[in-house]
């Protein structure tokens, strides 16, 4: 080692952090993490993607909603019954999953340093902490750096935030509220979750947001058939609105004054328009790093490196996709840079999963997308109804759609709503990376009885509408 105390500190023990601190270590690294919350994990451990998921998978199994269709009504148990099986579930997932980062940590030889770090020089960390009312500080000094810090949500200073009315999705994982109807403000993936979350739970919800489509990104065949399952179930969503004001009543219940002079009132009120990076005091300006008005940093996205080469960045703090899956990557690949580690530099396109209920999943173009660039294409749809799992399932809602190109017959995109998406995705990923297309979909046996089926649906809907494939000799 030089004549730094590590090799590399990384600051934040979220996924990107975390995955750069392993790599490195396997590398021969002396590496240390520096950490400001009580526990490792970051926000998607502790305030963020296992808190909501593991919420959304209790509210489902307490209100029986996977076998809505087998029975008269669904069950629901009462609010305090309800949030104690909640919390219950979330402090066992959230525990062991602590536990199995610490032994991962230590297995390979991670220091973990509690406390705020702040840049004090190009070289050197000041951490400090505060133990029992008494402010600790010490410094820390490495070779490279990773700056892995997140994000946090967005909270304009006009919103009255008061953490049990007007709350942001932070609140949300530290206790999960039960009120009688909400109003979220952001239809963004956080805000539509958790729509469907408080939905699911017979709590009346209402969306506000500010673009006049839901999730842009996603093809517009699957938003339509998402958005109809949600009015159908009552969920209003209040598209191309903005916000004017929002204030308190007498009771402390969030009343919304929207644009168009209307006004919406309800019990509690979720904010979840965006997060900004968590820069504040990081002492940026000592190393000559400079935050976009968000809070983010920009990167080179081939090494990761900030302005200053010594100094990486990756996870939520260099912006989109801003994802737990994606973030782990980024870590792990600014540590094989930083230490000269060979990497096999990989172009393919990641998934995006949404844990609404119902689930949203997508890889590759959309059609909108795929047109734009000019391309023809075929569409190959197949809904869930069309297989014998859905049946069994009960859960026939669900739609799989296949993008090809027409010219060369490969797989351009998939995108998927309902029960599973987020898994099923994966087989439209391996196919679409590794170059394959309708001929391979439409000509694989597939498990019976599957929703997986579905790619096969879908394919021989395509494969119908093509001209055939030329034949080999
Ligand atoms: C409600 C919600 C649901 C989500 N669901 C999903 C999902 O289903 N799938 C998915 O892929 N992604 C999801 N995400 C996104 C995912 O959580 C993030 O992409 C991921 O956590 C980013 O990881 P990270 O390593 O950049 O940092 P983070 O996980 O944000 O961790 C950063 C850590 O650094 C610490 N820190 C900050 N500043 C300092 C400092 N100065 N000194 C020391 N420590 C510091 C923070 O306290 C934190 O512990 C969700 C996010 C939210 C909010
Ligand atoms: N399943 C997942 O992968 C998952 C789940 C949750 C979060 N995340 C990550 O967290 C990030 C943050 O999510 P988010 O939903 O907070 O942010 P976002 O930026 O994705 O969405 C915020 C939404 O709020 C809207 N908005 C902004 N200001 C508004 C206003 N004043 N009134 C009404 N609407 C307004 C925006 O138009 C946008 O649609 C996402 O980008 C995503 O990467 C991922």
């Amino acid at each position: 080692m030089s004549d730094f105390d590590y090799d590399f500190v990384i600051i934040g023990g979220g996924p990107a952090g975390r995955r750069a601190a392993i790599q490195a270590s396997k590398l021969g690294k002396a590496v240390a993490i520096v950490d400001d919350q009580k526990k490792i994990g970051g926000v998607s451990v502790h305030t963020g993607t296992l808190p909501s998921k593991t919420i959304r998978e209790s509210v489902l199994s307490v209100t029986g909603w996977r076998d809505q269709y087998f029975k008269s009504g669904r069950q629901r148990d009462g609010a305090d019954a309800t949030r104690d099986s909640i919390s219950s579930r979330l402090s066992t997932t959230l525990g062991d999953e602590v536990e199995v980062i610490d032994s991962q940590l230590s297995r390979n030889n991670i220091t973990t340093l509690k406390g705020k770090a702040k840049f004090a020089s190009p070289n050197k960390l000041a951490v400090s902490q505060t133990v029992q009312g008494k402010k600790i500080s010490y410094s820390v000094t490495a070779e490279k750096f990773l700056i892995a810090v997140g994000t946090k949500p967005y909270r304009p200073k006009q919103i009255p935030f008061n953490g049990t009315t007007i709350l942001d999705s932070d609140c949300i994982a530290a206790n999960m509220p039960m009120p009688k109807s909400i109003i979220i403000i952001g239809g963004g993936v956080i805000g539509l979750e958790y729509a469907t979350i408080f939905s699911t739970l017979e709590i009346p919800v209402t969306v506000v947001e500010a673009r006049e489509n839901i999730l842009e990104f996603i093809d517009r065949d699957i938003v339509s058939n998402f958005s109809h399952q949600l009015s159908e179930r009552g969920i209003s969503l209040r598209l191309g609105r903005s916000v004017d004001k929002i204030t308190l009543d007498k009771e402390d219940h969030p009343q919304v004054q929207l644009d168009d002079g209307r006004q919406l009132r309800a019990d509690m009120l979720l904010f979840t328009a965006g997060r900004v990076g968590a820069v504040d005091g990081l002492g940026l300006d000592k190393i000559g790093v400079f935050p976009d008005n968000r809070g983010r940093l920009t990167v080179d996205p081939k090494t990761l490196q900030t302005t200053q080469p010594h100094v990486y960045a990756a996870g939520d703090i260099i912006g989109f996709p801003s994802l737990a899956s994606t973030s782990m990557e980024q870590g792990r690949l600014a540590a094989c840079h930083a230490f000269n580690h060979p990497i096999h530099s990989s172009e393919h396109s990641f998934p995006l999963g949404i844990y609404s209920i119902p689930e949203i999943a997508s890889i590759g173009l959309s059609e909108e997308d795929a047109r734009a660039k000019g391309l023809q294409v075929e569409i190959g749809l197949a809904r869930f109804q069309e297989t014998s799992r859905g049946h069994i399932l009960g859960n026939c809602k669900g739609l799989l759609k296949c993008i090809f190109d027409l010219n060369d017959r490969k797989l351009l995109g998939v995108h998927i709503v309902g029960e599973g998406a987020t898994e099923l995705i994966h087989i439209g990923q391996a196919v679409l990376n590794l170059n394959g297309g309708i001929d391979y979909l439409s000509d694989t046996v597939f498990n019976f009885p599957t929703l997986a089926e579905a790619y096969k649906v879908a394919a021989l809907d395509a494969y119908n509408r093509m001209p055939q494939p030329k034949l080999r000799a």
